[in-house]
């Protein structure tokens, strides 16, 4: 983990500098929820604020006021010393308040300067009247400023994630902002990423920007942060000083409970191979998407794969779930053939799967929680009797999962998409785990999951695993892939590159692997 450079630095002065963030009281109602209630927080110029707090507790319920989304029911919002209201994104941008998002919003088939200029401009986008020479020389100057190049010229498909990150952060540097909301940025980078990532808030704040930062990985918002606040149950309970307070205090003041470790316990791996791939290949037109990909998973074995996202990882899964067809190869599920076999079949016959995007294949955000509990699921037991859906079924057992996964909600009559992230990602954790599946399918099982429900997403597959379950575990977080799998393997460009002993194997080493740049131990 990197040193925080600077953050010595940031305190001289503090006490007599006005803050360039203030919230007051705010409060912020949804229906039967109260999201925020009577928040409080002070961000110091030139820092990085980190916001912690398990999932639901109301952070980016905040961050969307600050950022112009949201309008509080109550409370003030300050910058730089002026009270202000805030009537959308566009209004916070001008007053220099900037986020980006977890999910990345840039479009792949445009260039990095079309992407970072889009929706700046004030002419109508369509190539004239925008003064490319003048953007370019504007984007170069932003990334030698704060240490974040890249080549505008670039098509953004042909970057890597840590790249397409630099230009969510140069497009909201180059529109201005002054105060930057990062909504859990590291999620998603591995680890040399994430140490690029801070070296550029380190640049940043030493000229004077103040970042605030979401994050569920104490030990990174330790290194990283100036100043501490910790939410729970929607409202500001403490500040906490980085360089005194550790990771389990943090924990504990945002839920009371010790930290987790993803350990592996004794192994449980059987000799019965329940997914056999062997020789896999899907080719796009002249790309290969997946090249010669085989592998096994035993009963009672968790495979990590480990990869730098979009190398094959999706598709991959995708092929396991009968949502492509691969052009070669064969798919064996405890010995049957299910190559040709639909998507519904397979989860007959006992594939579960936690989507990597829980919006696009996981929920149906605008159905009530326990319609998304039948949602892939819409043949089998509870949901059906006979023919028919059996409603009383499905409620019953989604209130179940509300319990055991401790789904924060105030009914399973409420939409999916007012959960907040972590809540919704419990909610499909439970319904795959439903069923006694044989094989699991965990794309990011605890993405967005605060380390209350990660323990218990981590216990949970050790208890399936050590009852015969094989887990497919892809996780862009290294120490759960380590801790977890039993064996592991990299995954580059659509091809097995390496296998590495998860008990030996560190994250750099593993980082490096993914990155092809050089061998793991
Ligand atoms: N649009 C909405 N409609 C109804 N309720 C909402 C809405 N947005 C958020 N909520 C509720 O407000 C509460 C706070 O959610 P929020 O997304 O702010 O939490 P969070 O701390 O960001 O959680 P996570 O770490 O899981 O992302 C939750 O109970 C959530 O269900």
């Amino acid at each position: 983990m990197p040193e925080s450079e600077g953050a010595a630095q940031s305190e001289t002065g503090a006490a007599a500098t006005v803050p360039a963030v203030e919230l007051s009281g705010i409060t912020k109602r949804f229906p039967g929820v109260v999201a925020n209630h009577d928040v409080n927080l002070r961000v110091r110029p030139g820092t990085v604020h980190a916001v912690v707090g398990e999932n639901g507790a109301g952070k980016s319920t905040l961050m969307k006021t600050l950022y112009g989304m949201h309008k509080p029911d109550e409370g003030t919002i300050t910058l730089n010393g002026e009270q202000v209201v805030l009537h959308s994104p566009a209004d916070a941008i001008a007053r220099g308040v900037g986020m980006v998002h977890q999910h990345f919003m840039l479009a792949d088939n445009l260039t990095v300067l079309e992407n970072v200029v889009l929706g700046a401009e004030p002419r109508r986008w369509g190539g004239f009247g925008l003064n490319r020479a003048a953007a370019r020389t504007k984007i170069r100057e932003i990334g030698k400023q704060y240490g974040l190049e890249v080549d505008p010229d670039e098509m953004v498909e042909r970057l890597g994630v840590g790249d397409r990150q630099r230009v969510e952060i140069i497009k909201v540097l180059y529109r201005g902002a002054r105060i930057l909301v990062l909504d859990e940025p590291t999620a998603v980078l591995v680890p040399q990423e994430v140490d690029a990532l801070f070296e550029a808030l380190a640049v940043l704040k030493g000229q004077g920007l103040s970042i605030i930062f979401i994050s569920h990985k104490l030990d990174e918002v330790r290194s990283v942060a100036d100043d501490i606040t910790v939410m729970r149950r929607g409202t500001t309970v403490a500040t906490a000083d980085p360089k005194t307070v550790s990771s389990r205090e943090l924990a504990e003041l945002m839920v009371g409970s010790e930290l987790p470790s993803p350990q592996t316990s004794d192994s449980t791996v059987t000799d019965r191979p329940v997914l056999e791939l062997s020789g896999i290949n899907l080719i796009d037109g002249a790309r290969h998407l997946l090249r010669d990909v085989t592998l096994t998973i035993h009963a009672g074995e968790v495979l990590g794969l480990a990869g730098v996202e979009g190398n094959g990882q999706a598709e991959l899964v995708e092929s396991i779930m009968g949502m492509r067809s691969v052009d070669s190869g064969t798919i064996k599920l405890t010995g049957d053939d299910i190559t040709s076999w639909s998507t519904r079949r397979r989860r007959e016959a006992g594939c579960g799967y936690i989507p990597e995007d829980r919006h696009r294949h996981g929920l149906i955000l605008d159905a009530p929680l326990w319609e998304n509990r039948i949602l892939g699921h819409q043949s089998r037991k509870p949901n059906v009797r006979g023919p028919l859906v059996d409603r009383a079924g499905a409620r019953t057992d989604t209130e179940r999962i509300v319990r055991e996964y401790d789904v924060r909600t105030p009914s399973i009559d409420v939409l999916a998409n007012s959960l907040s992230g972590g809540n919704q990602q419990k909610l499909i954790v439970g319904r795959e785990m439903s069923g006694n599946p044989k094989l699991l399918i965990a794309a990011h099982p605890t993405r967005g999951v605060d380390i209350g429900a990660q323990t218990a997403i981590w216990d949970l597959l050790r208890t399936a695993r050590a009852e015969g379950l094989a887990v497919l575990l892809i996780s862009a977080d290294l120490d759960e892939l380590i801790g977890l799998s039993d064996s592991l393997t990299v995954i580059l460009r659509g091809e097995l590159v390496a296998e590495v002993d998860p008990s030996t194997v560190t994250p750099e080493q593993l980082g490096s692997a993914m990155t092809g740049a050089g061998e793991a131990a």
